[in-house]
Formats: C-alpha cells, sequence, structure tokens
C-alpha cells in the first residue's frame, strides 16, 4: 500500500541516468510529491528506474505520451501499469478509438489501475505555433475539442496548461484531472514553455496537479524549492 499523498506537486525527473534521477529522487520526501518519469529518463533508464522509485514509495506518472494505432498503444499502457505507475498518458490527437482500447486494457488492473490521462496541447505550444501544425481553430478551442473527446472515451483526465483550466473546469465538472506543466513560480525563467502559470494561479484556475521540472529540480536546494512552492500554495 502507497503513501497517500495530499500535495498537488509532481517532480518532474528529467535527467538522462538513473542516478541522477535517484538521488533528485532521495532528496525529495515521497509524502510532499509525486515524481514523474518522462521520455529520456525512461530512454536512458528504463522500467528498472520506474520500479525502483515505486519501491521507494513514489506515486509515479510515466510521461511517455503514447500515440499509435489502437493494439501498440493498449499494448504499452497495460505495460505501464506492470510497473505500478500510478499515472500513465496518452495524445488525445490519436484519437477515440485509440483511447477506448488504452481504457479497456486497463480493465484488468481493477482498482489498482492508472489513472490513464490524454495530452491536449503542449504547454511548449505557442498560441501562434499551433497552425503551423496544420490546426487552425484557435488553441483554445482546440485544447477544448481534444478534451472532450478524452473525456468521451472514458479517460481520468488530461494534460493542458493551467490558462485552460477555467475553460475545461467548465466544461468537464469536477471529476476529471487537469495535470498542467509550464508550471512558473513568479520571477523564474519560463525556458522552452510558452504558456506559462505561477502554481498559486493555477490552483486557482481548477488546476489538480502542477507539473515542475527545472524550477525545483535545478535549484541549489531543491527540497526547499519545493517546500517554499507548498508554502506558497498552502
Ligand atoms: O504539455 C506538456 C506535457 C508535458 N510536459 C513535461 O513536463 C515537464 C515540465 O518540466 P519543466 O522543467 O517544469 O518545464 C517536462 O518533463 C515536460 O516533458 C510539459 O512541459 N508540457
Amino acid at each position: 500500500m502507497q503513501t497517500r499523498v495530499s500535495s498537488p506537486v509532481i517532480v518532474a525527473l528529467d535527467y538522462d541516468n538513473a542516478d541522477s534521477a535517484l538521488a533528485m529522487a532521495d532528496r525529495l520526501d515521497p509524502q510532499l510529491c509525486r515524481v514523474k518519469v518522462g521520455k529520456e529518463l525512461f530512454t536512458a533508464a528504463g522500467p528498472q528506474l520506474v520500479r525502483e522509485l515505486v519501491a521507494r514509495d513514489f506515486q509515479v506518472f510515466l510521461d511517455l505520451k503514447f500515440h499509435d494505432i489502437p493494439n501498440t498503444v493498449a499494448a504499452a499502457v497495460r505495460a505501464a501499469a506492470e510497473l505500478g505507475v500510478w499515472m500513465v498518458n496518452v495524445h488525445a490527437s490519436g484519437g477515440s478509438r485509440m483511447m477506448r482500447a488504452a481504457m479497456k486494457a486497463l480493465e484488468e488492473f481493477g482498482e489498482s489501475k492508472p489513472l490513464l490521462i490524454a495530452v491536449t496541447v503542449l504547454t511548449s505550444t505557442a498560441p501562434e505555433e499551433l497552425a503551423e501544425t496544420g490546426v487552425a481553430r484557435p488553441l483554445q478551442d482546440q485544447v477544448l475539442a481534444l478534451a472532450g473527446l478524452a473525456q468521451r472515451s472514458g479517460l481520468d483526465g488530461v494534460v493542458c496548461s493551467a490558462r485552460e483550466a477555467q475553460l475545461l473546469r467548465a466544461a468537464s465538472g469536477g471529476d476529471f484531472a487537469l495535470v498542467t506543466p509550464g508550471i512558473r513560480p513568479s520571477g523564474s525563467a519560463a525556458d522552452d514553455q510558452r504558456r506559462v502559470v505561477t502554481p498559486e494561479q493555477a490552483l486557482e484556475w481548477g488546476a489538480d496537479y502542477l507539473v515542475i521540472g527545472r524550477p525545483i529540480t535545478a535549484a541549489a536546494e531543491p527540497a526547499v524549492a519545493l517546500r517554499e512552492i507548498l508554502e506558497e500554495i498552502a
């Protein structure tokens, strides 16, 4: 049985090796945050690293953003569930048949099934950049449409910017998780993010979870940076 975590913060462990990721995890308290394993770390360190984080009592968000044919995505989320992760994701633009297949694959895990969420529009995408991907409508409309598709496909929530949280909360109701990267405490560099929001504002607008990487992991004292964020939002 894993520790219950009341904190909304998910720390992104974006490292190119297991030792660095585990060293950072050891500076964090699994009761004060969850952790996220993304494409860089998973490609470098593989499933064993995920198992080690789970064994350290962390709830793990496996952020591999699957986007493939339904059979492949269903098998991939099943493999993620077997690792004991708390949350896993796909791209909503993969479509409803793909998302439904992924949900179905998780049925066999019953109560211990991970949350399955879908990426809408990446937080690194600026509104003016969306058109170059072939999407002509405004960014908020695209986020709303993809979130609606994910919800109708039975998913547990979406990844979006907190800038869209109010709109999505109104459209989706309360029981749909809004997971928001692109979080920047005031005064922090935006880096490659384009739709950033402060932790406090994100929660006020209806975000459920705050994905935070560099503002914590690149801080001189990551545990202090996390604590300051938690105090700001308390
Ligand atoms: O739309 C998205 C989806 C995922 N991410 C991931 O979140 C973290 C953010 O890290 P920061 O250092 O706080 O920018 C990173 O792992 C991304 O891959 C996202 O930023 N936006």
